[in-house]
């Protein structure tokens, strides 16, 4: 379904500025700021035997984002929705990826909104593609529950991290790989194995502090040339966060991921993002996607837009 930009009009100028007013349809042109691309696919989720729904994501995260104020002269454009036909996954993540590829050779931020965590295969394609070509080294940094390091017969929402390492590793390519948030009981004795065979560093949601999670995305800031920032908002607590696929029990508190979200955002080196597994259906009167909204606002304001 096509999105519409609209909403509460308190009159015009940039005093009664909001996403609904200020964004404006990609020109596919150089330029500077944010490109939104939608990518609406739950086809890994329910490969990956989770609850489908977040193929409605796309459509749900601009709608909570429509009444937001946009402040200080933020550029947003909005370059549509890729659609996941059935489960043709394989090809939507090929077409996400093009698409990011061209907003990033027009010198944008390109912000992904999900989806399934499948999307990152896709986002992170994108990148791949733009950044061999200029040399520089990637770091990802997932928040996240889960590692998303499965083992499968074929891709899914929880295989994206392992699809990438791989690929990337057989080419000679040294991308990293790190995450905050990972639930202990959420991720078996195998994930956790792969993630050590991988050299992945991680940090538990208990021991997510704001020091420590300061430190976690100071640290690889420092090591890499672009920052790939994905979330998935089952790492937030099921209270903010209820409509996803597999909602925590546990989480890391809201003020801290916005908090990590912020520090990527002010690097420098953010160069794509994405949200992933917002599941309109299980939501509680729009809960999720008011907090992702608020995540995908203060990332936007960070970048500087
Ligand atoms: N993106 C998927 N992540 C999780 C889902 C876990 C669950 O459904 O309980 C995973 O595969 O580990
Ligand atoms: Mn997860
Ligand atoms: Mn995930």
């Amino acid at each position: 379904m096509t999105f519409l930009w609209t909403g509460r009009d308190d009159g015009p100028g940039d005093a009664h500025l909001r996403w609904h007013t200020g964004v404006r349809v990609y020109s596919r042109e150089p330029g500077k700021g944010v490109v939104l691309i939608g990518f609406a696919s739950d086809a890994g989720v329910r490969r990956n035997c989770g609850r489908a729904g977040a193929a409605a994501g796309p459509y749900a995260l601009r709608e909570a984002l429509a009444p937001l104020a946009l402040h200080d002269g933020v550029v947003v454009e909005d370059a549509g929705t890729v659609t996941v036909e059935g489960d043709a996954l394989e090809s939507g993540q090929a077409a996400l990826g093009r698409v990011v590829t061209s907003a990033l050779d027009n010198g944008r931020l390109p912000v992904v909104l999900g989806g399934g965590h499948e999307v990152a295969y896709g986002t992170y394609s994108g990148l791949a593609a733009s950044a061999r070509r200029a040399g520089r080294r990637v770091g990802i940094l997932n928040l996240d529950a889960h590692f998303d390091l499965r083992e499968a017969r074929r891709p899914t929402s929880g295989t994206p991290f392992r699809q990438i390492l791989v690929q990337e590793r057989a080419r000679g390519a040294d991308v990293r790989y790190d995450v905050l948030g990972i639930s202990r009981p959420n991720n078996t004795r195998a994930l956790f194995d792969a993630a050590e065979s991988f050299g992945v560093r991680y940090l538990l949601d208990e021991d997510c502090t704001r020091a420590a999670v300061a430190g976690f995305v100071d640290d690889m800031v420092a090591d890499v040339d672009l920052v790939y920032l994905t979330i998935d908002l089952d790492v937030l607590p099921a209270a903010v966060a209820p409509g996803v696929s597999a909602p925590a029990g546990y989480g890391v508190p809201l003020d801290v991921i916005a908090a990590a979200v912020r520090r990527v955002a002010r690097s420098g080196k953010l160069a794509v993002a994405d949200v992933a597994e917002l599941n309109p259906g299980y939501d509680v009167d729009g809960r999720t996607a008011r907090t992702a909204a608020r995540l995908i606002d203060t990332l936007v304001a960070g970048a500087g837009g």
